[in-house]
Formats: C-alpha cells, sequence, structure tokens
C-alpha cells in the first residue's frame, strides 16, 4: 500500500555534449524536471518529465508538465492509498493527454512499489532478461561527421545504430555509410519529414538494408503509413504516431508497422507501455525503448521495461556519456560491449548523486497536502 505525502520537483538543466539535430528540432540546453515522490513510510521514488523546453517533438513542454503535476496531477494523487500503480490510469482517467507529465509521476511510484515490495523494477514490469543490448542515435550534421561518429560508437560496440535523416539528406548519406560499413545494423528516423508524395525517393531507401524506417510520416497519421508500408519492403517503426494502446491496437489493424517504439514519457508511462509491448507481442510485432536525450533516472526505467520479452530489438539506450558530462545517478550508466546489466536491486536499481543533481538545479518545488 502506498499512500503519497510530498512530491519534490527538481527543475534541473544540463548542456548536451555536443548539439543534437533531427529534422525538426535542434537541442543544446536540456531542461528536465525529476519528480521525487516520498510515501508515508518515507520509500522515495523517482521518476523524470521528458518533455523538452519547446512542443517540437510532441504538444507538451516542461512548463506544461510543471503545471500539470503542480496544479492537477499531483493533488489528484497526493494521500490517495494506491495498491499497485497501474491504479494511477484511473486515477488520472479525467485529465485528457499529457502523457509526459502524467508518465514522469506514474514512473516515480513505480519506483516506490518496487521498493516496497523489495523486487527490482525490472521484475515488477514482469521482465526477463537480465541484460539488455544498446544502440546509439547519431544526430543530423555533415556526412563525414556522421560518419567518424558512426565508426566511434562501432568501436564502443553498440549493437544498433540509428541516423537522423530527412529529405535533403538521406540517399547519398547512405550510400556512404554503406561504402564504409555494408553490413552495419543500421536504421533512419525522420521524425515526420516526408509526405506521401516523396514516395519515389522514400522507395530508394529501400536498397541500403535498413532495419527499419522510423516516423517517416506525421506524427497524427497512420493511414499514410499504412499505404507507404505496402509500397515499400523496408519495415516501419512508429515513434510519434502512437502515444496510447489505442493507437498501437489501430495502426496494427491498418498495417500501418511493421515495428514500433516504445517510449514511457510519450505514451503516459510504464502500465501503458507494457500494454502496447502485450499487443505487439500477440501481434507478431516487435518492439523497441527509445530515447529522449535523457538523464539517467529515465535510462534506469528504460533498462526495467527494455527487460520485457517482446524488446527483441536493441533501442536508443547508451552510456550516460553520450549527451552528459556527469551522470546524476550512481553506479554510472555505462555500456560495456554493448550491453547494460539489468539491476536486481529493489525498484530502479540506482541512486541519486545529490552532489550532481544540486549543480545542475535551477530550482525545487516541494508539493504536499
Ligand atoms: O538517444 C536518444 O535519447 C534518442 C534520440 C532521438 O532519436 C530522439 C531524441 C529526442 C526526441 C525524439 C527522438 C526520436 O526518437 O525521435
Ligand atoms: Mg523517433
Amino acid at each position: 500500500m502506498i499512500k503519497i505525502e510530498k512530491v519534490t520537483l527538481h527543475h534541473i538543466t544540463q548542456t548536451l555534449k555536443t548539439p543534437f539535430t533531427s529534422s525538426i528540432g535542434h537541442v543544446t540546453e536540456r531542461e528536465s524536471l525529476l519528480v521525487e515522490v516520498m510515501d508515508s513510510e518515507g520509500i522515495r521514488g523517482w521518476g523524470e518529465v521528458v518533455a523538452f523546453s519547446t512542443p517540437w517533438y510532441t504538444e507538451e513542454t516542461t512548463s506544461t508538465c510543471f503545471h500539470l503535476l503542480k496544479d492537477i496531477l499531483v493533488p489528484l494523487t497526493i494521500s490517495q492509498t494506491i495498491e499497485h500503480p497501474e491504479e494511477l490510469q484511473f486515477i488520472f482517467h479525467k485529465v485528457k493527454r499529457n502523457q509526459m507529465a502524467k508518465a514522469s509521476l506514474e514512473g516515480a511510484i513505480w519506483d516506490i512499489y518496487a521498493k516496497k515490495k523489495n523486487i527490482s523494477l525490472s521484475s515488477a514490469l514482469g521482465g526477463t532478461r537480465n541484460e539488455i543490448e544498446c544502440g546509439v542515435v547519431v544526430g543530423i550534421s555533415s556526412i563525414s561527421s556522421m560518419i567518424d561518429q558512426i565508426s566511434r560508437y562501432h568501436e564502443e560496440g553498440y549493437k544498433r545504430f540509428k541516423i537522423k535523416i530527412s529529405p535533403a539528406q538521406d540517399i547519398q548519406l547512405l550510400q556512404e555509410i554503406r561504402k564504409t560499413f555494408p553490413d552495419l545494423p543500421l536504421m533512419a528516423d525522420a521524425n515526420s519529414a516526408y509526405t506521401l508524395d516523396d514516395i519515389e525517393q522514400l522507395k530508394e531507401l529501400d536498397q541500403f538494408n535498413l532495419m527499419m524506417i522510423e516516423q517517416p510520416l506525421a506524427a497524427e497519421d497512420i493511414i499514410d503509413h499504412a499505404k507507404l508500408q505496402e509500397k515499400m519492403t523496408t519495415p516501419i517503426c512508429l515513434d510519434e504516431s502512437i502515444v496510447t494502446s489505442e493507437d498501437a491496437r489501430k495502426a496494427i489493424e491498418l498495417g500501418s508497422c511493421k515495428i514500433m517504439n516504445i517510449k514511457p514519457g510519450r505514451v503516459g508511462g510504464l502500465t501503458e507501455s507494457k500494454k502496447i509491448h502485450d499487443l505487439c507481442q500477440e501481434n507478431g510485432i516487435s518492439v523497441w525503448c527509445g530515447g529522449m536525450l535523457e538523464t539517467s533516472i529515465s535510462r534506469a526505467h528504460n533498462i526495467a521495461l527494455a527487460s520485457l520479452p517482446n524488446f527483441s530489438i536493441p533501442g536508443d539506450i547508451s552510456s550516460f556519456s553520450r549527451y552528459w558530462e556527469q551522470d546524476i545517478v550512481l553506479p554510472e550508466i555505462k555500456t560495456v560491449k554493448g550491453k547494460i546489466p539489468v539491476p536486481a536491486r529493489p525498484g530502479i536499481g540506482f541512486d541519486i548523486n545529490r552532489e550532481v543533481l544540486k549543480e545542475y538545479t535551477s530550482s525545487v518545488t516541494t508539493l504536499t497536502k
């Protein structure tokens, strides 16, 4: 039984080691809200708001999430008696969308739930792996710089490589990469940069033996993706288009994709992530865990989630050092030969490094009843 007594929102800003560019957004400074929940027995759980400062990836922002948490979601949750984190879906039922705000609080409560049961978050979610395979993402820059980065990450042992593409830089980039790395497990993420009018250009991508193309068309679409999948041999993977398990069901029914990217923040939390995972498993759709340029608090949640059986493709889960100078958890999250062990310790399995957290914190908001 969990009775929430206090929620602390840590507002932090970190500078990325190098700016990250996709077809729709450019990130240099990463603002985040870390959600620390304490229950009546003093057990603490951690979650993270993965929305960005501006609404370029989804409609939420750090500020909308702060408002939702402070004025709506925390007041709905505080002093409730919760037996299982799945109940939060009912508690949040009267709040439309705002998935990233919901997921941050839900994730912290999953952490508390596992800690109170004295089991790992992985076990609490039904995970079956004791290590996960890791992939890495290379943002848009010059072709030579992208190839250099792939080479470096290849030497580090990453198991899957994702490049960001756009109609302005796709075919030539892939030709160059394939010259150097003909067999690399490679995929491309377009973040909705194409429309069906680009179908001839998209079909050209079939020659590069990509594991998949991620979100080529609009974030709101599942109809055009189904039409495109019929014409392309490269499997389509949906990211932005899937915000609920209902979206997933419809995309499966329409044949809009062969693979799904699951991000707890985008779909409103771990309970919904698990539902999508199960639904995809029943329908022969592979899933993998996406990334959001997050801190290691989300990374820890993602590692636990990726230990579920149908996460059969390495996700965007890299070492903290891919993006950050310092890790805010202990032990630091690092890949070794392209893998990360799934912690067996209770909850997320990592401790917060308060010293490092303090360096990045600009304000702290405490919410009680
Ligand atoms: O390494 C990561 O954290 C994932 C990078 C990434 O691709 C991404 C980062 C921010 C927002 C959206 C996306 C995406 O998957 O589309
Ligand atoms: Mg994506």
